[in-house]
């Protein structure tokens, strides 16, 4: 049985999670932080240190603006961490990796299975298809209440094709302003946003005369809640690290 505590509880995926959590006999959740102390069957508090329950991990799907205080927060407790919050600036992300050292951290931009499938089968199409003079595009769909864009998915996706691809690759997130033609090594990533899109992403791959379209489609949040709990279970005991869905998914 693992116990958790939800950051950011009221929020959508906190919702989800808490119905996940309320259908498995496995995991618990004894205590939750948001802005808002009421909501839930389990007490809310403002911060992670103020939990009076015990508990094993915290999950946290809240905002950006967040991550800085949450990071001193585990670390203070010497609390595993399931960071699922996207949008973190360059110097949050160093706050994360540095924050590992001294308590597990498992970091997903997106904790669907299907998505970390389809990232691998991008780098092996990139790998084949760039060279022979293929464009690569990311096009990501998600609902109008999302804040950051690109998606962090998007992002993770894109970071993982310039890898494969090599250093001379780099991503193009707004041609509006450039008047000149596409550059082959550019990785273009364009955002939609609209009515209740839980989030789409495709990568295309465009060549003279043909089309590669690899695409993930989340028909519900219940993907992420569930890849959530389950990341929570795989960081029980662990040194403290960076982990992610490839160690997950072994
Ligand atoms: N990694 C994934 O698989 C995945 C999947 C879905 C969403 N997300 C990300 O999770 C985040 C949350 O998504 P959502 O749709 O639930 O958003 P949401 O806006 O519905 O919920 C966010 C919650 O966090 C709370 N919050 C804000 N500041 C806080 C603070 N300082 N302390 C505690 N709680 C605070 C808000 O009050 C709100 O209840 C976003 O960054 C989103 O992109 C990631
Ligand atoms: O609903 C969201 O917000 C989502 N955010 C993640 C992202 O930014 O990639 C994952 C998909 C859903």
């Amino acid at each position: 049985m693992i116990s958790l505590c939800m950051h950011g509880c009221n929020g959508k995926m906190g919702r989800v999670i808490s119905q996940i959590v309320a259908e498995d006999p496995s995991s618990s959740i004894t205590c939750g932080v948001d802005l808002q102390s009421t909501g839930t069957e389990y007490p809310i508090y403002s911060s992670v240190t103020d939990c009076q329950e015990p508990f094993d991990v915290v999950i946290d799907f809240s905002t950006a603006a967040a991550i800085d205080s949450l990071l001193a927060q585990c670390t203070s407790l010497s609390k595993p961490l399931v960071l699922c919050t996207t949008g973190l600036s360059e110097v949050q992300r160093q706050a994360v990796a540095a924050a590992a050292e001294e308590i597990p951290i498992f970091y997903s931009a997106n904790m669907s299975l299907g998505v970390n499938l389809i990232t691998a089968l991008c780098r092996k199409a990139a790998s084949i298809l760039a060279p022979a003079g293929f464009d690569v595009e990311i096009i990501e769909r998600h609902h109008n209440q999302k804040i950051d864009a690109p998606s962090g998915t998007a992002l993770s996706m894109a970071e993982a094709l310039k890898d494969e691809l090599g250093d001379e690759y780099f991503f193009e997130l707004d041609r509006s302003a450039k008047r000149q033609k596409r550059d082959p090594k550019e990785i273009g990533i364009s955002a939609v946003r609209g009515g209740t899109i839980v989030g789409e992403h495709t990568v295309l791959f465009a060549g003279r005369d043909e089309l590669v379209e690899i695409k993930h489609t989340a028909l519900s949040k219940e993907i992420f809640a569930i890849g959530a709990v389950n990341a929570a279970k795989f960081l029980l005991g662990k040194a403290p690290g960076l982990y992610d869905m490839t160690q997950l998914i072994g």
